[in-house]
């Protein structure tokens, strides 16, 4: 059976030090397999930023595990880490992020020479993701000049540039009126089936989480199965 593309093993995370550490995650353990779109849905304050940042090696947890397609990353060094994170996983947040003095075809490509492709080759495969994300007229414009779901999008073409087998979104649609959080989650749940990786995104909007394929909430520090109530 293939390796689960993201796993958390007792994850426990704490804030602070002395008498005001505040235990945030409590031995959460998660799998997300190769293909799957998992929906994280749980109050504010209750630890989902902090799981998709120990998730995607932003922040190393207190104790526990994290593996991602079967390699235990929690014990890396930070480049290696750092590789890890460039390879192998995208972000989207809630705000887009994009480099404003760049146009959309540049944000896209910019993950990609990082990575070492040569401009002609990113700038190609930047298209053909704003083609796909349907903003390829918009290539040449700055953020500044585009509207919010077109910049989401965007900054949804950037995040999966380097082809990562993992996608964490925090908020993905969070800063979008009703109607672009569906159009915009409709291209990023295009995406994530065509390119079959796995996705656990952080989202408020139910609509959206129905569409998953399953839904988790975070319950007392513990990854918790939200489907079963
Ligand atoms: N760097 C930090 N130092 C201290 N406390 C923090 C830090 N980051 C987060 N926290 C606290 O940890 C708790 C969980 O925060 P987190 O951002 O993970 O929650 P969340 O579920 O994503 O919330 P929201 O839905 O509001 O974004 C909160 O009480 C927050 O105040």
């Amino acid at each position: 059976m293939a390796n689960p593309s993201l796993e958390l093993k007792s994850i426990v995370h704490e804030y602070g030090q002395g008498d005001s550490v505040l235990q945030i995650l409590k031995g959460a353990s998660m799998k997300l397999m190769p293909g799957e779109m998992v929906a994280l849905v749980a109050p504010s304050g209750t630890g989902k930023s902090t799981l998709l940042q120990i998730a995607g090696l932003l922040e190393k947890p207190t104790s526990g595990e994290v593996f991602l397609n079967g390699r235990e990353a929690s014990a890396l060094d930070d480049d290696a880490r750092t590789a890890f994170r460039r390879n192998d996983v995208g972000f989207v947040y809630q705000f887009h992020h994009l480099l404003p003095e760049f146009t959309a075809r540049e944000n896209v490509m910019l993950p990609q020479l990082i990575a070492g492709l040569s401009p002609r080759e990113a700038a190609e495969r930047a298209d053909q993701m704003l083609d796909y994300l349907k903003i390829g007229h918009r290539a040449d414009h700055r953020p500044a000049e585009l509207s919010g779901g077109e910049q989401q999008r965007v900054a949804i073409g950037r995040a999966v540039a380097n082809a990562p087998r993992l996608l964490l979104a925090d908020e993905p649609t969070g800063n979008l009126d009703p109607g672009t959080a569906g159009y915009v989650f409709e291209a990023l749940e295009a995406l994530v089936r065509q390119s079959g990786l796995s996705a656990l995104i952080a989202t408020h909007n139910l609509e959206i989480a129905a569409r998953m394929d399953r839904r988790v909430t975070l319950q007392d520090g513990l990854v918790v199965d939200r489907d079963a109530d």
